[in-house]
């Protein structure tokens, strides 16, 4: 099916609308059916581009988003955020999620706070429950070539489309290949993940959801089997796998045998490689993932070329001793891996009112221990509904067919198409 791409952009000097407008013409080489949409000036003392102006209803048409936003002291430039908080009442109804989202920016120094600026837009993209993709080396069935202009346009930022503004607002040769590329990129990922299609060569096997979890930690050990078993309740094949190592310390606190239930196996990339979508379980450490869990994406990476998790997607969840010591960061610190990595991030969002009840972290599943050693129902029910996400953006991704209504049919997402 033709995925829907809408160019999102915000430009006072030129760089940005250039930008889009290369993203725009990749998108439409891909196929899709595309519209470039600028975001209004504060004072409308910008140029008057000739484009159609933003609108938050505008999201609800696209499958696949580029936001394109001018780094302003390490920021989108508020403008650009103005648009990003109009939407406000279409999340609040459930309308803007799973769209496809990347991300473009310009700054005057090379790093002057472009990465920080991509980065915010994927965070707020994933309040929507969006899926966030990258400039990271491609996967399987991505248009992009991983050693072709985008990546080299892009400096080797794995988060997105960042370059260095000219002063009369033009844009090198370079870049504009690199905004093509991304765009043709996004527009690949935005059809597999509206329609499920073209089939694979395995379409009708299960899908497979491969869940990894620190193993000394009981609180997310119990949240991986949970995750786990959401998968399965999608008829996913699932790989239940936990990591040890140096860094992690034992905290059981259960009675009996830490847990009672016996180990998963140990982790190996090969489960990494095997699966069609992976989930990431960890205690927090210092604001952070837990080292063996770094030590292991890691290892993940090849010298050159995609690794096992490129267009895969992926998330994770946390335990945290108190309530916010480090659950956000942790989880957005792994967003960052991830995305170098390669992978599409699909965190929960606000896409269930699970997550709502588990304390209402969207970019993953977390639990304070301080609320107990045991989870709550609430952090079980929302590990549960990562894990049928993580199934069912598998599925859409590798091509297969996915059961009952698709995500994006809303009533009113009918109307409007
Ligand atoms: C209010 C403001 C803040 C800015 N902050 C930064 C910054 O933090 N880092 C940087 O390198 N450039 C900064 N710039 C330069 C802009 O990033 C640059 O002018 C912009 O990317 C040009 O985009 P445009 O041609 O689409 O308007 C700033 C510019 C303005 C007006």
């Amino acid at each position: 099916m033709t995925p829907r791409v809408a160019v999102v952009y915000h430009s006072r000097r030129g760089t940005m609308r250039a930008l889009a407008e290369a993203a725009a013409a990749g998108a439409r080489a891909h196929g899709a059916r595309v519209r470039l949409l600028r975001v209004a000036d504060d004072d409308e003392a910008g140029p008057a581009w000739p484009d159609e102006e933003a609108r938050p209803e505008d999201v609800l048409w696209a499958d696949g988003l580029v936001l394109a936003s001018p780094t302003y002291f390490g920021n989108v430039s508020a403008p650009f955020k103005r648009f990003l908080d109009g939407t406000t009442k279409l999340w609040w109804d459930g309308l803007l999620t799973d769209r496809v989202v990347t991300g473009m920016t310009a700054s005057t120094c090379p790093h002057g706070g472009r990465e920080a600026t991509l980065l915010t837009m994927y965070q707020s993209a994933h309040h929507w429950g969006a899926w966030t993709v990258g400039a990271g080396p491609a996967g399987p069935g991505d248009p992009a070539d991983p050693a072709g202009p985008a990546r080299r346009g892009a400096g080797g930022n794995p988060y997105g489309l960042a370059v260095t503004a000219l002063r009369d607002g033009g844009v090198a040769e370079h870049d504009r290949d690199a905004a093509w590329e991304l765009g043709r990129r996004l527009a690949g990922v935005a059809a597999r993940a509206r329609s499920g299609g073209p089939p694979g060569p395995d379409a009708a096997a299960r899908s497979r959801v491969t869940v990894v979890h620190c193993a000394e930690d009981e609180t997310v050990r119990l949240l991986a089997q949970e995750c786990a078993a959401g998968a399965r309740e999608l008829g996913a094949e699932v790989r239940l796998r936990r990591l040890t190592g140096p860094g992690v310390r034992r905290e059981s606190g259960l009675p009996g045998r830490a847990g009672g239930a016996p180990a998963a196996a140990a982790v190996d990339p090969a489960d990494v490689a095997w699966a069609d979508s992976v989930v990431f379980g960890t205690p927090v450490r210092a604001g952070a993932v837990a080292a063996p869990l770094l030590g292991f994406l890691q290892s993940l990476e090849p010298p050159a070329g995609p690794g096992p998790l490129a267009g895969k997607p992926a998330s994770g969840f946390v335990s945290t001793a108190r309530p916010h010591a480090g659950s956000e960061s942790a989880l957005l610190s792994l967003h960052h891996v991830l995305h170098h990595c390669g992978a599409v991030v699909v965190p929960p969002g606000y896409t269930d009112p699970v997550v709502f009840e588990a304390g209402g972290n969207p970019y993953g599943t977390s639990h304070a221990r301080s609320a107990g050693v045991l989870p709550t129902v609430q952090a079980l029910a929302a590990a549960r509904h990562q894990g049928r996400r993580a199934a069912l953006a598998g599925d859409r991704l590798r091509g297969r067919p996915v059961p009952g209504a698709g995500l994006l049919d809303t009533p009113l997402e009918k109307e409007l198409t």
